[in-house]
């Protein structure tokens, strides 16, 4: 249902906005759309199908007629790439890597957007990613922008990839972190940076239930005045 509610959650890699979007999307009983997915599948796409993260007119075509599935089952939201399953491959720093820079690119966005405006449902949905209430849903009745300090976010991804099995150096998250901070923030289509209109969140020194307690009062509060 094209007018059905949408919240958006946009910000940089490392602040929070997977976790919080999914135990919202799980408290309202809404629909969640995780577009960084959609760039890391087309990144991993890319890669298979032998096509330079900077090569635009290869990509375009690759992004509209992009074979991807979202299978939610009872362990989780399983992603089907071309019949094959890319849940944890596209989950790697080198790939979230290659999605900024094909995410870069201006009619590899604009050829992603009637598929991510597809998840917009009844009886709602909770968007996240970077441009989400800026460009893809800047009707949202509620738009949030979660932050937090470049350190912070690469402490919690070095945790999160200890607990995968994988010991990458601090330093370098550090550094990954800060270059898709800058590409993000300064490419010249939809550039990463809150809505007019955004709550701004900055979750260095709160817990995932502080962060979803804030959020989830903002929302409410929205919802009740859009009504
Ligand atoms: N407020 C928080 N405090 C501590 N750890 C957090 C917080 N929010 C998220 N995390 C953890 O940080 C990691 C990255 O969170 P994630 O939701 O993937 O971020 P994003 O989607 O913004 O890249 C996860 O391991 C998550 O559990
Ligand atoms: N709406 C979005 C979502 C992601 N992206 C790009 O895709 C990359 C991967 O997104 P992600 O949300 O999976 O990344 P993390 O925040 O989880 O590290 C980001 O670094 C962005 O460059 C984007 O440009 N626009």
């Amino acid at each position: 249902m094209q007018n059905a509610p949408v919240v958006t959650i946009d910000g940089p890699s490392g602040a929070g906005k997977g976790t919080v979007s999914t135990l919202l999307a799980r408290r309202l009983k809404w629909h969640f759309l995780d577009s960084g997915a959609i760039y890391r599948v087309l990144a991993i796409a890319s890669l298979h199908h032998q096509i330079d993260p900077a090569d635009e007119a290869g990509l375009v075509p690759l992004a509209s007629s992009l074979d991807v599935s979202f299978e939610t089952g009872d362990s989780g939201t399983r992603i089907i790439l071309e019949g094959e399953d890319v849940t944890d491959a596209i989950r790697t720093e080198e790939i979230g890597s290659v999605a900024s820079q094909v995410a870069a690119l201006p009619c590899v966005r604009e050829a992603l957007l009637r598929r991510q405006r597809a998840f917009r449902d009844s009886p709602g949905l909770v968007a996240d990613g970077r441009d989400m209430g800026t460009v893809v849903f800047p009707q949202a009745q509620a738009k949030i922008f979660l932050t937090a300090s470049a350190e912070e976010r690469a402490s919690r991804r070095h945790k999160q990839l200890k607990e995968k099995g994988h010991d990458v150096s601090i330093t370098r998250l550090l550094a990954d972190i800060q270059a898709r901070d800058e590409r993000d923030a300064n490419r010249k289509v939809a550039p990463l940076v809150p809505a007019e209109d955004a709550y701004v969140v900055d979750s260095t020194e709160l817990t995932i239930d502080d962060v979803v307690e804030k959020i989830s009062q903002f929302v409410a509060l929205k919802l009740e005045s859009a009504e």
